[in-house]
């Protein structure tokens, strides 16, 4: 473990003040030989928690653990707790192991067991008040596990609950509340939590998990707000339920005008935010987040919010919301990447230049995209992080990188970018895709193609793209490809997704819908066609891929591709502090940039006529044509047809180009 943090120390000192017994509970080795319940015996409930007359604190006070999961912050436990764990692990293993791999490998994760520690129902069975004491801020790596990590505790609580209520009771009670950005994030927690509530033991006193009912509640699909109202009460029992702020805050409000009998009690023990500086970041979902709290919060919920970023910019929101709630919160981080920055009044000036830019276009785009109030509740995430309602288009200034918290990006990605200048991307695309085909066809590993996400970020650059890739005359064999954004209607959403998922197409196009959270095994490559508008973005990009990854397979390493342009410069200096702190290759040209906006990439290497002949067709083009030409890769030579599409490619600048206003997701 590393040197405990001053806030650590304080913490532990504060625990101890506070007199609470740091008793250890051991587990059954016995009964679950394939798992690290050493671990969990070593740090598990290891700290201490407040007294509860302890003064509470800033909610954003820290909590710094490395990768031992050590730095727990309470001590409490309970037999019921843990057997219910206990099963609830082992199951939940079991269900996830994928042939001819051991179960040893499924260890608890640091985020887990910190989530475990501080979310799980406290532990005396005969106890009427089991609500935990603390709230907590979950910062961890993608692919970390964050789901198990807030939906055990949730599944738990809800199970002990059940084993306490009246027999025979037809009040339907909505016990845990997942919120996140996108439906198809709100249906994938739902099926997770399904199955950790069908990992539940089935022999407890009462029926077990089977009054435990999971929810997903988005819009967009063929349920209504009143269909949800519908199954909400004819189920009965115990709900937790995983949607977007839209339809979960229209619910709430249409039972508040219909509910006269209270047969749907709305009193969650648990309010989880997944993905939760993008629901603060959006002023929009934000505003609706606030609602739900404002409604539901009791002095028995526990607030408990998840990501692997958390900007400088949300930090007043996510402390307006911690402050509903009296309960003291911690902070859990997990590795943490530490960038390095060397500010330069030059950068810092063209960053305020350019922030001031992008606030002016991002009002100017929030002002065609101002959603109806009538069907809010479809409403999600805007697919392009550049047109964030906050105006925090391209907000890396070296400060806010400094003070934003980034998980490292896997280890086991590799991080290819080039820079290029933008009407040469469709080209680049097809040379890209094609050299990845050539590898998996080299590799004997590789009997199959890998899935690929390419990003996009506008739509209609996405459109034109899939269009572009339709014209080729090796379409079917190489690049068929699905849709992903928000202008799609959700059954064609649902559709591309159940597609790419099953390997039938191994393409997909997408928006930054499918940037976060969204959990698909076999994701090889991500492209990043359109560079994100900030570092969190890339950061949870790249998190789609090799999420599955096993390094004793002899795979092709999941790899992350990423077209940098010449208009992102200002970026340029935290992307190298960026590739630099994953230790990643940095292209020169990248450097260059950074040293002194480009001019040394232009004097190494003569201004040249623009490959695809004539004049650049805009000032992008220009700015192109005199730059490094990234692309190591002779694309005319290898792919002919591509000389056919010169006209075409230059169309296809412009549309990225001038996109910028009209074609938004407004979703
Ligand atoms: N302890 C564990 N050991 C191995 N795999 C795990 C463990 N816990 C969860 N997983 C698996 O890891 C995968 C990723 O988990 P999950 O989707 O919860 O990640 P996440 O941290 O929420 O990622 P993101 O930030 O991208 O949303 C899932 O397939 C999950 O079943």
């Amino acid at each position: 473990m590393s040197e405990a943090s001053p806030n650590q120390k304080r913490r532990r000192g504060r625990g101890k003040r506070g007199g609470r017994k740091n008793k250890k509970r051991h587990l059954n080795d016995e009964a679950t030989p394939t798992t690290s319940w050493s671990a969990l015996e070593r740090d598990w409930f290891a700290g201490s928690s407040a007294s509860s007359d302890d003064k509470i604190p800033d909610p954003l006070t820290e909590t710094d653990v490395t990768d031992n999961g050590e730095g727990s912050t309470r001590s409490s436990e309970s037999m019921d707790t843990l057997e219910h764990l206990r099963h609830l692990w082992v199951n939940f293993c079991k269900k996830r192991q994928r042939p001819g791999k051991q179960s040893q490998e499924w260890q608890p994760r640091p985020i887990q067991l910190q989530a475990w520690s501080i979310l799980m129902p406290p532990n005396d069975a005969s106890s009427s008040k089991r609500t935990q004491t603390c709230n907590m801020i979950g910062l961890s790596p993608t692919a970390s596990g964050k789901t198990l990590a807030f939906g055990a505790p949730m599944v738990i609580g809800a199970n002990l609950y059940t084993m306490k209520k009246q027999p025979g009771s037809t009040t339907t009670i909505i016990y845990g509340i997942v919120l996140v950005p996108t439906r198809e994030l709100a249906l994938q927690v739902a099926k997770e939590l399904e199955a950790m509530v069908s990992s539940l033991p089935q022999n407890t006193k009462t029926s077990g998990s089977s009054s435990i009912r999971v929810l997903a509640c988005c819009g967009g699909g063929s349920q209504s707000t009143q269909d949800h109202i519908d199954i909400l009460k004819t189920k009965g029992g115990q709900h937790l339920i995983s949607a977007t702020p839209g339809r979960l805050a229209d619910i709430m409000e249409k039972l508040g005008r219909q509910q006269q009998d209270k047969e749907i009690i709305i009193r969650p023990r648990y309010l989880v935010m997944d993905e939760c500086d993008r629901l603060a970041g959006n002023v929009d979902l934000a505003q609706q987040v606030t609602a739900i709290l404002n409604a539901c919060m009791s002095p028995d919920a526990s607030l408990a919010f998840f990501s692997a970023t958390y900007p400088q910019k949300v930090q007043e929101t996510w402390k307006e919301w911690m402050q509903l709630s009296s309960k003291r919160c911690a902070m859990i981080r997990v590795d943490a990447v530490s960038m390095e920055s060397n500010n330069n009044n030059k950068h810092n000036r063209k960053m305020q230049k350019m922030e001031s830019d992008n606030n002016q276009q991002s009002q100017n785009d929030d002002a065609a995209k101002v959603p109806a109030k009538e069907g809010a509740e479809d409403k999600e995430e805007p697919a392009d992080d550049s047109q964030e309602d906050d105006g925090t288009k391209k907000q890396t200034t070296k400060d806010a990188v400094k003070n934003d918290f980034l998980s490292r990006i896997p280890a086991y990605l590799v991080q290819t970018l080039h820079v290029c200048s933008e009407h040469k991307k469709p080209k680049k695309l097809i040379t890209t895709l094609d050299r990845i085909r050539k590898e998996e066809q080299a590799s004997q590993y590789h009997r199959q193609k890998r899935l690929g996400v390419v990003f996009f970020g506008r739509i209609k650059t996405l459109q034109y793209m899939s269009n572009f890739l339709k014209k080729q005359p090796s379409y079917n064999k190489n690049y068929a490809c699905l849709e992903l954004h928000s202008q799609l209607p959700q059954h064609m959403r649902n559709k591309n997704m159940q597609t790419f998922q099953s390997g039938r197409v191994t393409l997909l196009l997408a928006t930054d819908i499918a940037a976060r959270g969204l959990h698909v095994s076999n994701i090889g490559f991500v492209i990043n066609y359109d560079f994100p508008g900030n570092l969190e973005q890339y950061v949870h990009r790249c998190g789609r891929a090799g999420r599955d990854h096993d390094p004793d397979a002899g795979r092709l390493p999941p790899t992350i591709y990423s077209f940098f342009t010449r208009s992102l410069a200002p970026m340029a200096p935290d992307v190298v502090s960026l590739l630099e702190a994953c230790k990643a290759w940095v292209d020169p040209n990248l450097l260059a940039l950074v040293n002194d906006d480009g001019k040394e990439a232009r004097s190494k290497n003569k201004p040249k006529h623009d490959q695809d002949g004539g004049k650049p067709a805009s000032r992008e083009d220009k700015a192109g044509a005199n730059e490094v030409d990234e692309e190591q890769f002779s694309d005319e030579d290898a792919f002919p047809e591509l000389s056919a599409q010169k006209i075409v490619l230059k169309r296809a600048s412009n549309v990225s180009d001038a996109s910028s206003s009209s074609g938004d997701d407004s979703d």
